[in-house]
């Protein structure tokens, strides 16, 4: 990794920091090249979202909690950006809800999946799956189909954050359901999951975690609840909507919004007595 020291107070500092994780998986060989460039198009939407979780994105983090806490085998995948990024948190939310975690990669080498693995144990993790490679996700050509037969291959539920949409396709055609991390609302993985969280995954592990947390005693009904309200198809539009509005500083929830129409309302009101009053 480079020398250079970024101080806290810089503007973007969370946004540097990420390029130099990234940039130190290369040299320690757990990213591919090929990440470098992921990373540069993760950054241009967390640009454009204002590098801030919005209260949709918020949303379908407690959805994915919830899916998380009632899936009877759930599994969180990593590639070479995510250990890169948040060996620590992947560690941390996996133990929060129960879960394995499993190495894939669309850029597969004996090394890197060692590499990684051992980054995670590093972090924590007592049991990394991903490198018996016994089972085949159908209907996939590429490394990504290799998986372990009793690790996703026998999962309900599966993390899958920052990559290409036919493994997230072909994982829905197996009846499993994903969540999948992408900053970017239109890409095929987004557009074809059970839950898209359109965040960094910087902030949404840590986030997810937080809910998981939260949710962790709360009765069963409850978690269906969440999972039954949540609308992929909204949050997505959401998404669009901060993006080609440039407005998500000031995005709001409706409750929010309801809030602020009634205090103009209550202003106005207010103004009109005032003026009869003189
Ligand atoms: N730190 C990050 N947090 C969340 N998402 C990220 C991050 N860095 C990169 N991404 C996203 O990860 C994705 C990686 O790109 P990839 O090439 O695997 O998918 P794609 O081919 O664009 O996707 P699809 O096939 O789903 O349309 C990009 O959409 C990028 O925006
Ligand atoms: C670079 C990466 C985001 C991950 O690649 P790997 O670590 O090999 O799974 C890949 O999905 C891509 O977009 O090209
Ligand atoms: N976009 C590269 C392929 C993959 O992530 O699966």
């Amino acid at each position: 990794m480079s020398d250079i020291e970024i101080p806290e107070s810089h503007p973007r500092y969370q946004s540097l920091l990420t390029r130099h994780r990234i940039e130190e998986g290369v040299e320690k060989g757990i990213t591919s090249k090929q990440g470098l460039i992921a990373e540069g198009r993760g950054e241009a939407f967390d640009y454009l979202l204002g590098e801030r979780t919005h209260p949709a994105a918020d949303e379908a983090e407690r959805a994915a909690a919830a899916h998380l806490l009632l899936a009877e085998h759930p599994v969180l995948s990593v590639n070479g950006n995510v250990a890169a990024l948040v060996p620590g948190e992947m560690v941390e939310l996996a133990a929060a809800v129960d879960a394995d975690v499993e190495v894939n990669l669309f850029n597969r080498t004996e090394e890197r999946l060692e590499a990684i693995a051992d980054h995670l144990r590093d972090h924590g993790a007592t049991e990394v799956k991903g490198l018996a490679a016994d089972g085949r996700i159908p209907g996939l050509d590429h490394e990504r189909a290799k998986v372990d037969a009793d690790g996703i291959g026998a999962a309900d539920v599966v993390l899958v954050p920052l990559e290409d949409g036919d493994r997230a396709e072909a994982l829905g055609a197996m009846g499993k359901t994903e969540i999948v991390i992408d900053l970017n609302p239109l890409s095929r993985s987004a557009q074809t999951a059970a839950v898209p969280v359109v965040d960094n995954i910087m902030r949404a592990i840590p986030n997810i975690t937080a809910h998981a947390r939260d949710l962790r005693d709360a009765p069963r009904e409850e978690l269906e609840r969440i999972v039954a309200e949540f609308d992929a198809d909204g949050a997505l539009a959401a998404a669009e909507e901060a993006i080609r509005s440039g407005s998500l500083d000031d995005a709001k929830t409706e409750t929010e919004m309801d809030a602020e129409s009634d205090a103009e309302t209550k202003a106005d009101a207010d103004a009109e007595a005032a003026r009869t009053d003189n």
